[in-house]
């Protein structure tokens, strides 16, 4: 397999011809063909204005858009800054303005599998503009905040907004931060694995402070979209579910 460089541009989505399925009920993950990004992801107008801090010069085999969507506050921000750089941002709350991405290459059985992960903005008055980017996503991390009832409740409208926007097979998982505020907990890890079984999505609790389950959640996507991408018959089938499951700490994930 030839060996691609990462691209350093800033790059936009493009339109999709299908979406997820209208039914506001129950909805599966399901198995599905990811197409991996091509070597210039073919996104939409570029957005004059807004910082790309994306970039890395490693190479790569292939590629897939990730996208991190939730209300703000979440820490969406944080738990990619994390994963990137191993950091955690304390301090004042900066809102995240539009859209932005990362490029991280990581190792998949011997394959580089570079992750261009899109942190959107969680306030309402830039949803417009951060619809238009799910149309090429192959996965979205859909976070909430253990210590926000509030942004737990906002996951049906989300999981809405996703089988609207959208493709079908895009993979899905449903993470619940700030675990480390044990203390200001708002929302049951119980009430949240019943969501998470309701509608067949892999559930973890992360949190971006202490980085708990933070490259697991994003190394078990990265297993899964090179799966789907490779479909080498003589690979034992990766499962999610069981993955997060085995490797998670103080996690669980919910089948339907
Ligand atoms: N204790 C704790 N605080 C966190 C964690 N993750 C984020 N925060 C804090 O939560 C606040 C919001 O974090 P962000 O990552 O900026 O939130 P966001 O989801 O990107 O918000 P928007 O950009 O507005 O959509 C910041 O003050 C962070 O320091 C976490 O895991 N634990
Ligand atoms: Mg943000």
């Amino acid at each position: 397999m030839s060996r691609k460089k990462t691209s350093k541009s800033k790059a936009g989505s493009a339109p999709a011809t299908s979406a997820l399925p209208a039914a506001n009920g129950p909805r599966p993950v399901r198995p599905g063909t990811a197409r991996p990004c091509p070597e210039a992801p073919p996104n939409g107008p570029p957005q004059p204005g807004w910082s790309s801090i994306g970039g890395g010069g490693d190479f790569y085999d292939v590629a897939f858009k990730v996208m991190l969507v939730g209300d703000s506050g979440v820490g969406k921000t944080c738990l990619l800054v994390r994963f990137k750089d191993g950091a955690f941002l304390a301090g004042t709350f900066i809102s995240t303005v539009g859209i932005d991405f990362r490029n991280k290459v990581v190792d998949v059985d011997g394959m580089k599998v570079k992750l261009q992960i899109w942190d959107t903005a969680g306030q309402e008055r830039f949803r417009s503009v951060t619809h238009a980017y799910y149309r090429d996503a192959h996965a979205l991390l859909l976070l909430y905040d253990v210590t926000n009832k509030a942004s737990f409740d906002s996951i049906q409208a989300w999981l809405t907004e996703i089988q609207e926007h959208a493709q079908d097979d895009v993979v899905l998982m449903l993470l619940g931060n700030k675990v480390d505020s044990a203390q200001e907990r708002a929302v049951k890890r119980e009430d949240a694995e019943k969501l998470a079984k309701d509608y067949g999505l892999p559930f973890m609790e992360t949190s971006a402070k202490t980085g708990l389950n933070v490259d697991l959640a994003f190394t078990a996507i990265a297993k899964e979209l090179k799966q789907r991408s490779t479909k080498a018959p003589s690979e034992p089938r990766f499962r999610l579910h069981d993955y997060i499951k085995r490797e998670g700490r103080g996690s669980s994930c919910c089948r339907p």
